[in-house]
């Protein structure tokens, strides 16, 4: 399949959009929508993969803790992902940007007519110069928060199969930390950045550890397994720190900034 060189899929966990605090980080969402609406400027085309509702929607909620049965978690999710969607349409509108919302389920990806109806709306939206935000329809699907028969898995994996759907040149995954280490560097300080990788083997996945902050969910594992699916069909994958997403700067024009792992 051929790619499209200027069509991009960055994906922003809830670790970048959240506070210690669990409150939404505005800066992040600010400093984010900055550059991607600066990159797009350059004529690239964006689209965003966001988590963050049932962090925020927790929040907003004035739930004491995150929330442990599915029902609350997916109402959670409905709250949050309006104050999401408010807080972009805010900052992009700031930066005389337009924003849409995908909301998807694993079968929208596997039905054949779905699927073509949903490439269509993507490609319609990019070529009005709209940046689509996309994240899963977590209020009526339960494979992203815990089903163990996952496509989905979670939104590194869901960024991947929109960027292998739009054909995108590149799939940028923002995380908490600047990279894939040889280690997790908050069990072992002196991990080692590794800045390219060609192959995703067994050796790789046993460097992952589980998710960093209360707040993220996957840890590096579901980013291996997003890379690896994005690569396979030659989409180069990035791994950089969502706190300074200036480096996405650089990653468009092919300068490594986090974990480069090469398409095929
Ligand atoms: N080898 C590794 N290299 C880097 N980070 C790792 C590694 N193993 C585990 N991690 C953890 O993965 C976390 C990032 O994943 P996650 O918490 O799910 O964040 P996000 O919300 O950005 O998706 C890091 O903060 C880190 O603690
Ligand atoms: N759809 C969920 C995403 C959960 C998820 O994958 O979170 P993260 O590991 O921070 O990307 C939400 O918006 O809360």
């Amino acid at each position: 399949m051929g790619l499209y060189q200027n069509r991009i899929v960055i994906k922003v966990g809830t670790s970048t959009l959240t506070n210690e605090m669990g409150k939404s980080d505005l800066r992040s969402f600010d400093r984010l929508a900055c550059v991607l609406s600066d990159i797009q400027n350059m004529g690239y085309e964006v689209i965003l993969v966001s988590s963050g509702a049932i962090a925020v929607g927790t929040n907003k909620l004035k739930m004491k803790e995150h929330p442990s049965s599915m029902r609350m978690k997916q109402a959670a999710a409905a709250v949050g992902q309006c104050s999401i969607m408010h807080l972009y349409d805010k900052f992009f509108g700031d930066y005389d940007k337009t924003i849409a919302q995908i909301l998807l389920n694993a079968e929208d990806i596997e039905q054949e007519e779905k699927k073509e109806n949903l490439t269509n709306t993507f490609n319609a939206l990019l070529e009005m110069g709209i940046i689509p935000v996309v994240n899963e329809n977590d209020s009526v699907s339960y494979t992203e928060i815990e089903s163990a028969e996952r496509l989905f898995g979670d939104n590194d994996m869901l960024s991947a199969v929109v960027a292998v759907l739009c054909g995108a040149k590149q799939l940028i995954i923002l995380s908490d930390i600047n990279g894939l280490y040889d280690a997790d560097p908050r069990l072992y300080p002196n991990a080692k950045l590794i800045s390219r990788l060609e192959q995703i083997d067994e050796t790789v996945y046993c460097l992952a550890g589980s998710a960093g902050s209360r707040r993220g969910t996957g840890g590096m594992r579901t980013k291996l397994q997003a890379a690896s699916l994005a690569t396979a069909q030659g989409i180069d994958t990035i791994i950089t720190n969502g706190k300074r997403p200036q480096s996405i700067y650089d990653i468009v024009k092919g300068v490594n900034a986090g974990t480069l792992f090469v398409g095929k």
